[in-house]
Formats: C-alpha cells, structure tokens, sequence
C-alpha cells in the first residue's frame, strides 16, 4: 500500500479515488488464491451468499473504527484507540492478534511466491524448487523494506497498477472461457453444498481484511467521515465485485470434482494456475495468469511486510538507523523464512488461521470500539447505522468464524474430499 501523507488541510483535495485504491490493494491479496479451492464443496451460489455476508460485517466493523478513530486526532494508531477505549488487557489481545496474522501472512506470501516462482520458471523450462523460490523472494523484499518506506510505497503503487491491468486482462479473457455446465455443475447428480459453507467464512474474512488502514486514511483525509465512508464502501465493492468474477471464472472452468484433487495438493496457487491453464488452452491466457498472480502476491507481501516491520519496530524500539532497521527486518522476516523452509505448503492453513486472527482486531474489537466510543463521547462526528443491533450482528459474525474455524480444526466440520 503506498505511504501516506499526512492531511495538509481540512479541506485537502485528496481524490476518492487514491483511498479506495488503498483499501481495495490491501483487500486484494493472497486470501483471493485460497478462495476457489476452499468454496469448492459450497459451490458457486453459496460461496457468493457467503462472500456478500462476510462483505457486509466487514464494511460495517471498518465502519466501526472509523467510528471511534474521529475522536481522536489524525494519526492516532489503532493501538492508541484500543488503549485508551478498551483498556491493556484488549490492547494486548489486539496487538497479539494483529501481529499474528501478519506473521501467518507473511509465510503464507512465502509460501505462495514460492510456489508461483517455480511454476514461471517451469514455464521456461527451468527446474527451480518451490522451496528456494520463497527463500529468494522474502530475501528480496526484505531487502526493500529494509532500504526505506519509500522504495516500499513506490515499488507497491507500480504493482498495484501491473496488478489491476493484468488482473482486468486476464479476467476478460477467462471471463469469455467460462462454461455454464461447469459453473451450474450440471453434471454432478444430487450435489450436496450447504454443509460445506460454514467452513468456508474465515478464508472469507481474511481475503476481506483491511482494517488496519482505517487510521491510515484518517491520516490521510483528516476528520472527513463523509470521504473516508465513501472509500470503505468503493474500496470493499470493488473487492467484492472482483471476488465474485474470480469465483465465476475458476469455478466456470475448473468442474468441481477436479478441485478435490488441487485440494490434496495442497492447494497452493501453482496447481490452481497449472489447472486452469491446463484446461484452457490458450497461451495468452496462461501467461497474462501467471503475470497476474506474481505481481497480485509481491503487492500484498509489501504492504503487509511493511506494516509488521513498523509494528515490531515500534515493539522492540528499534530505531531507524541502517543497523536499527535491519534488526527490524531480522524479527520480521527470518520467523516466517524459516517456516516457509520447513514447511512451504501450508498456504492454506495459513490463510484460515489468519481468519481465525484477524475476527479479534478486524471484526470483535472494533464492535466493542464502537459501543465503547458511543458510551464515552458518544460518538458526535459519526455513528454507524442500525445502534445495537449492528454491534450485536458484527459481534455473532466474529464469534461464528473463531467457532467455525476451532471446530474445522478439529475435523468437526464437513469437508469437501
Ligand atoms: N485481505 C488480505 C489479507 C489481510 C488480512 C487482514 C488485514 C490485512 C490484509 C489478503 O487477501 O491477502
């Protein structure tokens, strides 16, 4: 995500445009690989009824902290908010949590550029294991964000472009392949979906996550409720629309029993790129895809790398020297470095625990931020719609994908195999 500026004036010119871009390139990641393979037993129609829920409670639990950030001056971390609304104990879970699924994404980058490094090079016929591909890459963008901010924002803003035309390309082309008996899954007799759409929401909520740019853009437009609603809402649709077009053409391609298959593979972004191109047929296509999928993993592995780098140098007060900031890189990436190493395939385990994470800060705290902000100062610049009943709604969503997740975890729940 690119740096921001601080807001220069109350009445900056700061486009609608630039913020909703930031939301929707932070949205737009690796979760979006995982999403195919784990909607597969719900099937198209449930996946979308499962991808608009989980689209809702997250606009709205962004909404929230918005809510409570317009009480306090721009540049008031979420940190500061929780301290002061919620109290140490919240703000240590908060922090724990938001570290955690920074750490799980970091690997689950790892993981992912890994395996889409060795199937490029295959394409060129090149042997390279998947193994050393990541080993590579997070040396690479450790190097970036070691070397400063900016060369993080610049070299993010230029793949967040490559990202949203290769994506439209790509997309637009796949989208003329799709086959209604494959989507419509006509062939299958007495399908069973239902029962494998519960496990599918917090690889939902994590594809969804965003949250920790709501100060950010507070920072960005000053106290500008109007505007900064408007991002979340374009920001989040954009995500969504692209979801649901991602899900059309994978599950319009790919017939559902093949996905059982990529699924006992690991379910890593190669097999799905590899099957789809495989049933395609078509050059351009295939390598528009795999353009597509290298710069949409270094995109989000910058801004999210990024974010842990800031979060751990602030934890452990690591300056901003060269030796500070190596130190900083050293804590971010060598954890994740070494479990992309041991184990490069747990792509999507990693994604569902960053679900499971991510309820706490993305979804759980910011209700309780909003009830809390309500009862304090009771939220004079703005209030989310719906009073209590909206807590109460995002607060069961966040608490259903922690109960979902424990209990897939433990195999209590139907799986698609
Ligand atoms: N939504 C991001 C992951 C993410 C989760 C939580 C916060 C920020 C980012 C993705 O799909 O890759």
């Amino acid at each position: 995500m690119p740096a921001l500026e601080p807001a220069k004036n109350k009445l900056n010119a700061h486009s609608l445009f630039g913020g909703s871009m930031i939301i929707a390139g932070t949205i737009i990641g690796a979760g979006m690989f995982s999403l195919p393979v784990v909607m597969s037993g719900a099937w198209f129609f449930w996946s979308v009824t499962a991808l608009i829920v989980t689209w809702f409670c997250m606009l709205h639990s962004g909404l929230m902290i918005l809510e409570a950030n317009l009480n306090y001056s721009p540049g008031a971390s979420f940190d500061t908010i929780t301290k002061d609304l919620l109290g140490k104990s919240w703000n240590i879970i908060n922090g724990l949590s938001i570290a955690f699924v920074l750490y799980i994404l970091t690997y689950a980058y790892i993981s992912a550029s890994g395996s889409i490094i060795e199937h490029t090079l295959k394409e060129l016929s090149i042997t390279f294991p998947a193994r050393l591909g990541g080993f590579v890459f997070a040396l690479i963008v450790a190097f970036i964000v070691w070397l400063s901010t900016k060369a993080v924002s610049r070299l993010a803003a230029i793949f967040l472009g490559a990202k949203i035309l290769t994506f439209l390309l790509t997309f637009g082309g796949l989208f003329l392949h799709i086959k209604p008996q494959i989507l419509l899954n006509t062939t299958e007799a007495n399908p069973h979906y239902l029962p494998y759409v519960l496990m599918t929401l917090p690889f939902c909520l994590a594809s969804f996550g965003y949250h920790g740019n709501v100060p950010s853009l507070m920072k960005y437009y000053g106290k500008n409720p109007p505007k900064i609603k408007k991002c979340l809402l374009y920001g989040t649709l954009i995500a969504l629309a692209l979801y649901i077009i991602w899900m059309a053409v994978t599950m319009g391609n790919i017939p559902r029993p093949d996905f059982i298959e990529i699924a006992e593979k690991g379910g890593n972004i190669d097999v799905l790129v590899q099957t789809l191109s495989s049933l395609l047929n078509s050059p351009i296509i295939d390598l528009l895809l795999i353009i597509f999928s290298n710069f949409a993993v270094a995109c989000s592995f910058l801004g999210v790398t990024l974010g842990l780098f800031d979060y751990l140098a602030d934890l452990f007060k690591f300056d901003d020297s060269g030796k500070g900031r190596f130190k900083s890189a050293t804590v971010t990436f060598l954890p994740p470095i070494i479990a992309g190493l041991i184990y490069p395939n747990g792509f999507i385990y990693a994604i569902g625990f960053a679900g499971l994470a991510a309820t706490i800060w993305a979804v759980i705290v910011p209700a309780l931020l909003a009830r809390a902000s309500r009862q304090r100062f009771g939220s004079p610049l703005y209030r989310v719609w719906g009073g209590s009943t909206m807590i109460i709604l995002i607060l069961l969503f966040g608490v259903l994908n922690a109960v979902v997740h424990i209990f897939a975890s433990f195999n209590l729940l139907p799986i698609y195999q």
